[in-house]
């Protein structure tokens, strides 16, 4: 007999609410449905606001240990179910049951790392320039927080959104991608579970131009903490600002470069290429999807890597043996297959993949392209698939000079082995995050993440620095 499928509700005030329900399907086997949810639509997401809205002041006053010890119990109880988490995960999203594990670990270590950041300094305290006054910057919760999600990272980035808000006295609502909905309504009943007070965080299903838009228009959100495609945050920018000038904080794409030098170790470049190319099957914000490769090691380093990428086992994500999932929708498979045609009419040069058996369904072989130009659509457009380029230059100066030749600027790394060029390249890569011998994606839940250019907008988001977005600065002189 088959297990009944999941269902997840709407969760607002600490009551789950049903709604029109639709089906989330496998990416790995289209015809199989993960779980039901049900869609909140304009009212049911009114009422979760409003929800959020009430139970926001008697959150901020509840004590330090409290807050903590319900960040700490959400932890705990993520931790405890990473293995079941990580295949529901890997059957909505497509990621490989390895990552999805290390996904799932990562959420739950971010709620018990923000439950401990409670315990930091929370403000500081100033000489006054004048008699007799005591000057001191305090932080005050935002208040009411919206958090969209995209659907790549369906636990890990709801949670580094969500644990700090609360942590810093905020209540949450938080809309999921419509693609990945369970991973969201499972993280709600663990934090229902783990005992938080009605309304401090509620849950809404449904497309983001209908739910979403709720949360950017409410005069009851205080701001907005949002990751995903480029053209939706400047919406989100833009309506923030028209509609009570809300505070927003933008995670968005990347068209990130993996410099290679001549001195490169070649395994080591290849290694880092395939990973920050290929692995999550391209599927991410810091993928490496331009690879500059000095003129010495080029031929070598090309042949390598694509025959890398060939040897790659694309399959079903719980299957063990697989090294690469399927693409996460038929939407973006046909995104990717064009942006492999666009390539090819501008003329680079296929070497690995670059062809789309259709009885494969959403599974896509790693596709490499050489010959690129820093002019082409290939080289200047975020795909977010498993479709790289390589291009040729001649120095280091030319390859920050195309390394820096794009609008976005999340993250960059170089492979080399020479010290003076790593710290140049740290100096001068116009990015937020760099890496040095390390693929250009796998960051730590501790350190800020952010890019530059139009990858980002407003404070940096994870480690201490999550603070700055979830918190009001104010500044109290005192006389006596
Ligand atoms: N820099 C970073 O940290 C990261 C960036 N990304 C970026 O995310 C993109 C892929 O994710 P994807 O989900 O397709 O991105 P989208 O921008 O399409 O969607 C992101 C979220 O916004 C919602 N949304 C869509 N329209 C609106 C609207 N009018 N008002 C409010 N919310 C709305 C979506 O809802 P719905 O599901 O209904 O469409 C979804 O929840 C890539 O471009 C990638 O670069 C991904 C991960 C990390
Ligand atoms: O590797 C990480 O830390 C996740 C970054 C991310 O969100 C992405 O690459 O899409």
């Amino acid at each position: 007999m088959s297990s009944p499928v999941p269902r997840h509700l709407n969760l607002v005030g600490g009551g789950w609410v049903d709604g029109d329900r639709r089906a989330n399907t496998n990416p790995a086997r289209p015809g199989e449905t993960v779980s039901e949810y049900a869609q909140a639509g304009p009212e049911t997401t009114r009422a979760a606001i409003a929800a959020a809205r009430a139970a926001q002041p008697g959150w901020a006053r509840r004590p330090v240990a409290e807050r903590m010890a319900l960040l700490d119990r959400i932890g705990t109880a993520v931790l405890a179910r990473v293995d079941e988490l990580a295949v529901l995960l890997a059957r909505e999203e497509g990621k490989l049951l390895a990552e999805a594990r290390g996904e799932v670990t990562r959420a739950g270590q971010t709620f018990r790392y923000y439950a401990h950041q409670l315990l930091q300094p929370a403000g500081e305290v100033y000489a006054s320039i004048r008699e007799n006054v005591h000057a001191e910057v305090r932080r005050r919760p935002l208040g009411v927080v919206g958090v969209v999600t995209p659907w790549n990272y369906p636990l890990a980035i709801p949670a580094w959104k969500v644990a700090p808000a609360l942590a810093y006295g905020n209540t949450v609502v938080l809309k999921p991608a419509e693609l990945v909905p369970a991973s969201a309504g499972e993280l709600a009943r663990i934090i229902v579970d783990a005992g938080a007070p009605p309304g401090v965080f509620n849950l809404v299903f449904g497309a983001g131009r209908v739910v979403g838009e709720e949360l950017l228009t409410s005069p009851d959100v205080d701001g907005v903490s949002f990751t995903g495609g480029v053209d939706t945050g400047a919406h989100v920018a833009r309506q923030c600002l028209a509609h009570g000038n809300k505070r927003f904080q933008l995670e968005m794409g990347g068209k990130n470069p993996l410099v290679v030098l001549d001195d490169a170790d070649l395994a080591v470049a290849v290694g880092c290429a395939l990973d920050g190319s290929f692995f999550s099957t391209g599927q991410r914000c810091t993928a490496s999807s331009r690879i500059i490769v000095q003129a010495g090691i080029h031929d070598r380093f090309v042949a390598a890597l694509a025959a890398a990428a060939d040897a790659l086992r694309v399959g079903d994500p719980l299957d063990p043996a697989s090294q690469l999932g399927p693409v996460v929708s038929p939407d973006q498979l046909a995104r990717n297959l064009d942006y492999v045609r666009i390539g090819a009419d501008e003329g680079a040069r296929v070497v690995a993949g670059g062809t789309h058996d259709p009885d494969a369904g959403q599974f896509m072989r790693p596709t490499l392209f050489a010959d690129a130009r820093s002019d082409m659509r290939l080289a200047r457009e975020e795909i977010f698939g498993p479709v790289s380029c390589v291009l040729r230059v001649e120095d280091l100066d030319e390859a920050v000079a195309v390394a820096n030749d794009t609008a976005y600027g999340l993250s960059a790394g170089i492979v080399t082995t020479s010290l003076a060029a790593a710290e140049r390249f740290k100096r001068d890569a116009r990015a937020g995050i760099v890496t040095v011998n390390l693929p250009t994606a796998g960051t730590e839940l501790h350190l800020p993440f952010g890019g530059t250019g139009a990858s980002n907008h407003g404070p940096r988001e994870q480690g201490t620095y999550a603070r700055d977005f979830y918190t009001v600065p104010v500044t109290c002189y005192t006389g006596w």
